[in-house]
């Protein structure tokens, strides 16, 4: 917003602040503006400094806050002065009264402004609001501007303007001489075009009134003005000015503050410093006060945890066959796996034993020979406190690596230097490819727990060419071993699935190596049979991968915590699953080998329990259910211990489906276990009369004791085959993903004619984009100055410098080729490659 400012030979001039550049705006609005910054200013006038001066002004610092108090006094003084003139009875705070006063003031200003003798005005300044920092003052500094003809007389003007609204009601005659003003001022302010050296500035009083936050205009109040004789008003006056002189001569003195009708105050420098050190100290005590209050805090804070964590201990050493609800186990569990030993043979067979509650133990074991394996205890504690479960529950299933093939070696420049054989001719070697990035499903892995330690994975890069035209040998190749089951995924969010190994044995190529640069041989011609150039191997791709393992099982079985699924594990397989009296006592999968009728065995999963809401996240939460999804049959065990088998089932059957719909259709048998104990084999009974109800055939078994679990095994076994015939065999699901391997060798086969153009108008930067172009680039070795004319011509050719000037690019524009820059040259003659063609054939020094 433009704002108004008026240079005037100020009949009665205010306060002068040295140095200050002050801008403001006619009826601002009063944001920001609080009475203790200041209070009511004369005429309440509401200006910003602008940035320079704001600074100077922090810069100054404490004198400038000295400064601002004799301002005060200053103020204040100028207040008494209006009020003696009898347009406010007192110095009241009133609000009301203050903006009435503050109007008056604004029409006296306007009034003075156009009866005064403005002969002196040269100019009308316009000043433009800069920082949202409010001041108030009680005058203006202006800036010096031609003036515009319209008020180059404004003695006439002014008088006009009076002279048409005299005979108005006292009240409207304001509101009139302020629109009068306003529109005399308007015009010239069009003509604004600059402002003038702060040595141009003169100061003029002018009264704007204070603004209701929001409104747009400048308020003007309306009602009677105290009447006041002249008496009155001389009597006031002469009161006012004893004061001032009072407090003048208790200013020079050094004294405090003055009390009379105007209550002025006044505080040496000496009292204010002494003032700010005694606030200061205060705030010391305090800031003192409040520290050792917060350690007073955190100290028993610190208490509170260690009597938790002793009560924890306490709590977590019960014995085995104590009860325990869920919550609680799962609460003493985190605790519990503090306490995980790893250890690792020679030959790359790991083992992680878990103690568990009750003095039971968890054991995983595997072999890879590929990864290392290490104990890391201190990770896993604070994995464990962020998510809030076990990070060895978390890596099992899920992994996050990074692979790299190997890069090409280098080609060489040589030639052949033999004795008799003059001209020998091109003799540099091709570098080796670099390694491929296999991977394989090794049956002999169950978890993806061994990425945790190990998660980069880089293939070998080929070796550089040699002379005699030797090529380099080819890096090393690596093969990532995971467990049959294992989705390979892009990274990300959205990453597509690259590769799904399934059967054991199974090896794909995730990336292949680099191709290795061609040497000097590899590029004679007839034309050129010495050729100088020779390429950079090429970088071999990376990429992180994420790894999803879903265990490969016929059979998968579910059921509530304590249901007993492990113990029906180990009583159908030679698993030895770890069986406890408490829920959740199975952390991850376990898998077995059920051998039925000596030639026919099927795969059988036992998961971690689960609880209504698991989708929510109660108890485990339901992730492991992601491995049922390639089982072929379901076995529900029901708990024939629980008082309501019936609920249970249906809770189970509905986070089944919750988690995938198609589980819930997935042939499932329903075991109800426990039948030894008398409670449950009473309730079998109704169980399976309720089940029938609903279409349900329910087995009743007691796994601990083996009754009844072989039928179990058989109707499972029949479901099995009944689906292996229906789906021969696994579906070739390898097919179906992307072969990144094919993506890697498509880029390198693509033309280097495609290519597209980005183009940064604002900084003249020129991007080409374009597999084949980029490959390029990058197995350019600008060492050789026929590789960087080859560069040159194969630009020309695949059409880049045409499209480029095409598009407009001008000499000197930024060209970027993959991760190369080039500075455009319009010259066809290619500039400082002119050194080269002075006979420096050979040489590998660029000619800076
Ligand atoms: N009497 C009797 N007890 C059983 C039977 N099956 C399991 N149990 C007991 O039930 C308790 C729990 O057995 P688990 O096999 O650990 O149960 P789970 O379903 O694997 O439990 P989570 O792994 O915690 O989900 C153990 O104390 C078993 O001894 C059974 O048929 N009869
Ligand atoms: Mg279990």
């Amino acid at each position: 917003m433009e704002s108004l400012c008026f240079k005037a030979p100020v009949p009665s001039c205010g306060v002068f602040f040295a140095g200050q550049a002050l801008s403001f705006r006619v009826g601002v609005s009063s944001r920001g503006f609080s009475p203790s910054s200041g209070g009511l200013r004369l005429g309440n006038i509401v200006c910003k400094v602008n940035g320079r001066e704001r600074r100077k002004a922090q810069r100054l610092g404490r004198s400038q806050e000295a400064a601002r108090k004799r301002e005060e006094v200053e103020r204040k003084r100028e207040e008494a002065l209006i009020r003696s003139r009898g347009q406010v009875a007192s110095a009241s705070d009133d609000r009301k009264r203050k903006y009435r006063n503050s109007e008056n003031i604004i029409v006296k200003n306007l009034e003075n402004l156009y009866t005064s003798d403005l002969s002196g005005v040269t100019s009308v300044g316009v000043l433009q609001l800069r920082e949202e920092e409010e001041i108030p003052v009680g005058s203006l500094r202006v800036k010096d501007l031609p003036l515009k003809s319209k008020i180059s007389s404004p003695e006439t003007q002014a008088h006009d303007a009076i002279a048409s609204v005299s005979e108005v009601e006292a009240d409207t005659r304001m509101e009139v001489v302020h629109k009068k003003f306003t529109a005399a001022m308007a015009e010239p302010l069009t003509g604004f075009d600059g402002m003038s050296d702060d040595k141009d500035m003169e100061w003029v009083e002018v009264g704007v009134a204070e603004e209701e936050e929001g409104d747009e205009t400048v308020e003007v109040w309306k009602g009677d003005l105290p009447p006041m004789s002249p008496e009155e008003e001389e009597e006031l006056l002469r009161e006012a000015e004893r004061e001032i002189a009072e407090l003048e001569r208790a200013a020079s003195e050094g004294r405090g503050s003055v009390s009379g009708k105007f209550e002025l105050e006044f505080e040496s420098e000496a009292e204010f410093a002494q003032e700010d050190e005694a606030e200061e100290r205060e705030e010391d005590k305090e800031r003192v006060l409040n520290k050792s209050e917060k350690e007073m805090k955190l100290a028993d804070l610190r208490r509170l945890v260690q009597r938790m964590e002793l009560e924890l201990e306490e709590e977590s050493s019960f014995s085995g066959d104590d009860p325990s609800s869920a919550a609680e186990a799962s609460s003493v569990l985190v605790k519990k796996n503090k306490k995980k030993r790893s250890t690792e043979s020679d030959d790359g067979d790991w083992e992680v034993i878990y103690n568990g509650p009750g003095g039971n133990t968890h054991t995983s074991a595997g072999n890879f020979k590929s990864g290392e394996w290490n104990s890391e205890e201190e990770d896993e504690e604070e994995d464990s406190k962020e998510r809030g479960i076990p990070a060895v529950m978390r890596c099992f299933d899920r992994a996050k690596i990074y692979v790299k093939s190997g890069n090409g070696g280098n080609g060489v420049v040589a030639f052949r230097r033999e004795k008799f054989v003059p001209f020998g001719g091109p003799s540099g070697g091709t570098g080796g490819r670099g390694g491929h990035v296999y991977i394989e499903a090794d049956s002999s892995m169950n978890s993806l727990l061994p990425f945790r330690n190990k998660v980069h994975f880089r293939a070998g890069r080929g070796a550089h060419g040699g002379g005699k035209s030797k090529d380099g040998a080819s890096g090393t190749d690596i093969t990532v071993k995971v467990p049959p089951g294992t989705i390979i995924k892009e990274a990300g969010p959205e990453g597509k699935v690259l590769l799904e190994l399934t059967k054991p044995g199974q090896r794909q190529t995730l990336l292949p190596g680099g191709a290795g640069g061609r040497g000097n041989a590899a590029f004679k011609t007839g034309r050129n049979n010495a050729p100088q150039l020779a390429e950079f191997g090429e970088e071999g791709p990376e990429m992180w991968v994420e790894l999803e393992l879903k265990l490969v099982a016929d059979v998968g079985i579910v059921g509530v915590p304590n249901a007993g699924k492990s113990t029906f594990l180990s009583s159908v397989s030679a698993a030895k699953p770890e069986i406890a009296n408490y829920p959740f006592t199975t952390l991850l999968p376990n898998l077995g080998v059920v051998a039925i009728d000596y030639d026919a065995t099927m795969v059988v999963a036992d998961l971690p329990g689960l609880l209504e809401g698991a989708h929510t996240g109660v108890g485990l939460g339901h992730e492991f259910l992601r491995h049922t999804e390639r089982c072929r049959v379901l076995v529900h065990v029901v708990d024939g211990m629980s008082l309501q088998p019936e609920e249970e089932y249906e809770a189970v059957r509905l986070e089944l489906q919750l988690f995938n719909p198609e589980l819930a259709v997935k042939p499932h048998i329903v075991a109800f276990n426990k039948l030894d104990i008398p409670e449950a084999a009473e309730r079998w009974e109704s169980f399976q009369a309720n089940l029938r109800s609903k279409g349900v055939d329910a087995f009743c078994m007691s796994a601990a004791t083996r009754r009844g679990t072989e039928e179990v095994i058989r109707a499972a076994y029949a479901f099995v085959e009944e689906e292996r015939i229906n789906v021969k065999d696994y579906p070739e699901e390898e097919e179906q993903g992307v072969e990144i391997a094919d993506i890697v060798r498509k880029q390198r086969s693509s033309r280097i004619e495609e290519f597209t153009i980005v183009a940064d108008k604002h900084t003249r930067t020129w991007q080409v984009n374009g597999a084949g172009l980029e490959r390029f680039t990058q197995m350019t070795n600008w060492e050789y100055f026929e590789a960087v004319r080859r560069f040159q011509h194969v630009l020309a050719a695949s059409g880049v410098n045409r499209a480029l000037r095409d598009q407009g690019v001008k000499e000197g524009d930024t060209v970027r080729v993959g991760q190369l820059e080039f500075q455009w040259l319009d010259s066809e003659d290619m500039a400082n490659l002119g050194e080269w063609k002075r006979g420096v054939r050979g040489s590998k020094v660029w000619p800076h």
